[in-house]
């Protein structure tokens, strides 16, 4: 099985995600709080790229809930941000949730071209692997990074990924060049994870925003024994 990391976004090329298994890691903060709703009971999640394209959608579908951010910051009149505490703190048991993100939701939207679409983070990397594996195919494991930029807490994710892999099963595995360097990055930090996600640039960009309590959230390890995947309803790309 070959496993190939990218480094952010831009960085993918479509055409190579055919009959593969793409997981999209973007540890602070879309995957993490994607990963959060649906373990809290949110029912589906629609990802979109623009915040025009959650309005025009919300006002044909007025039960559903607006939620995202714009360079970390809650969206004007949306009812939910892009922090997965908002999803812990409310109870939305049963609720179809419309997110756009500044990275994160672009970055599903452009994966697409995957057999299969997951969502990864440190929140559920046991079970997203064990998802990914049933499968049978490829792998694509996407660091969505920040602003067209690697981001080193999705590269760090990517590597406690592989970890995982390495760890539980015996199957052979063919690493491109930056997965080796992601399964080496994470196992320098692994005893310290937490110490070095907080000193990545999105991390202090948090903090200095007051959202330091969101990266302690997103930097545990396997808290849900769930792994996200996307589908299709009704023409819509959905995440459930
Ligand atoms: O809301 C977030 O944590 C980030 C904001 S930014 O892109 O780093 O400015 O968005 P995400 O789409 O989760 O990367």
């Amino acid at each position: 099985m070959r496993i190939d990391v990218v480094s952010h976004v831009d960085e993918i090329k479509t055409e190579e995600l055919f009959n593969k298994t793409v997981i999209i890691i973007d540890a602070l903060r879309t995957s993490s709080t994607i990963i959060t709703a649906i373990a809290n009971g949110v029912q589906m999640i629609v990802p979109v790229e623009t915040i025009g394209q959650a309005k025009n959608l919300q006002s044909q579908k007025q039960e559903y809930l607006l939620a995202g951010d714009r360079f970390f910051k809650k969206i004007s009149n949306f009812h939910l941000g892009n922090s997965p505490l908002d999803f812990v703190k409310q109870q939305l048991n049963g609720k179809s949730i419309i997110l756009t993100t500044t990275n994160g939701t672009r970055a599903i939207n452009k994966a697409l071209k995957g057999e299969e679409v997951l969502i990864g983070s440190f929140l559920n990397g046991d079970k997203c692997i064990e998802q990914a594996l049933h499968f049978k195919k490829d792998l694509v494991l996407l660091c969505v990074g920040e602003r067209n930029e690697f981001a080193l807490e999705d590269g760090l994710a990517a590597g406690f990924l592989i970890d995982r892999l390495m760890k539980h099963y015996t199957i052979t595995f063919e690493l491109n060049d930056f997965a080796k360097a992601m399964y080496a990055v994470y196992k320098f930090h692994k005893n310290g994870l937490f110490e070095t996600i907080k000193t990545t640039e999105t991390a202090r960009k948090l903090i200095q925003l007051g959202l330091g309590e969101d990266i302690h959230f997103c930097s545990q390890i396997n808290l849900y024994p769930i792994c996200p995947c996307v589908a299709t309803h009704e023409d819509i790309t959905i995440i459930i």
